[in-house]
């Protein structure tokens, strides 16, 4: 079921188109990608759908019994410096009927209660970011760029807690410009270009549809021509001995099995990457 349904949102500042034309539908318990370049419209998107700009064309549909219940991470959120973790989280927490426990969030997030924001490492400020936008209870969270600037060990942290915010049965909405996140968490995504949707898909379907080669290189001690003829493949070349061939997500085994094992050696292979279908589907 379509927990939230946008249908040809138009926002602008001024002169300024930010979202000429977005179209696109979440289902309950996704974590649903919303991918793009700087300045694609992203931010405004979701910041429509989270109620915080009002389009200026379009519909947003949150489900009826949820429009209470979205909780919101923005870009650099800041606090005061000597406001303390517990103490944020304590008056986010008595804005709301029935709030989540702050303790069981704390330990969630891993965050001590007692240390001022000032002192935070940006991480531990994106985890206290995430845990205000949870402490509502909410079915919905909206998450814009929370691994910018992050050190890799804090990125991982972090899709880690995501992926545990959506075992809760939370939906998440996911704003991203890391191939490699949306790849890892999304089960779909919309790529957005100059306020337009580009694609819907699985990040699997995206690298599928904007090529899915897979690229094996090998040593063989054999003729390779024979090859050549296979369905799987689409190319065969040999150069100063090491062969690359191409083809579909079934040329590996095709290969393997044509090929004698004694005859191969140094064998690697490559799938193209959410990164590839990206910067295909935004024609770069
Ligand atoms: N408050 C505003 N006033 C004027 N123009 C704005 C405002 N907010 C955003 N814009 C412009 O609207 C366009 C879309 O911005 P938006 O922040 O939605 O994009 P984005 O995809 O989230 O970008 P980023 O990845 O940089 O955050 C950009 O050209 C931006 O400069």
């Amino acid at each position: 079921m379509a927990i939230i349904t946008v249908q040809n949102l138009r926002k602008q500042y001024g002169d300024k188109i930010a979202v000429k034309d977005v179209s696109f539908s979440v289902e309950e318990g996704e974590i649903y990608g919303i991918v793009g370049r700087n300045g694609a419209g992203k931010t405004t998107t979701v910041e429509c759908v989270a109620g915080l700009r009002k389009p200026d064309g379009g519909t947003i549909h949150v489900a009826a019994d949820l429009k209470q219940q979205v909780g919101v991470q923005l870009q650099e959120s800041a606090m005061p410096d000597k406001l303390r973790v517990g103490e944020a989280l304590d008056l986010y927490a008595s804005f709301y009927a029935n709030p989540a426990s702050v303790t069981e969030l704390l330990d969630e997030v891993g965050l001590d209660p007692k240390v001022g924001f000032a002192k935070l490492s940006g991480g531990q400020r994106q985890r206290l970011s995430i845990a205000l936008a949870l402490v509502g209870n909410p079915r919905i969270a909206i998450l814009d760029e929370l691994t910018t600037g992050l050190d890799p060990q804090a990125r991982r942290e972090t899709w880690d807690l995501i992926s545990r915010i959506r075992e809760r049965g939370v939906t998440v909405l996911l704003v991203s410009h890391f191939m490699e996140e949306i790849e890892r968490l999304c089960d779909r995504v919309a790529v957005i270009a100059a306020g337009t949707v580009l694609a819907v898909d699985t990040p699997a379907g995206l690298i599928s549809r904007t090529g899915g080669v897979q690229r094996i290189t090998f040593r063989s001690t054999m003729p390779v021509e024979s090859l050549k003829s296979l369905p799987e493949v689409h190319s065969v070349t040999v150069e100063a001995g090491q062969v690359t061939v191409t083809g579909d997500q079934n040329v590996l085994r095709a290969v393997v099995t044509a090929l004698p094992d004694s005859a191969i050696s140094n064998l690697k292979t490559e799938t193209s990457s959410m990164d590839d279908a990206f910067l295909a589907l935004t024609g770069e």
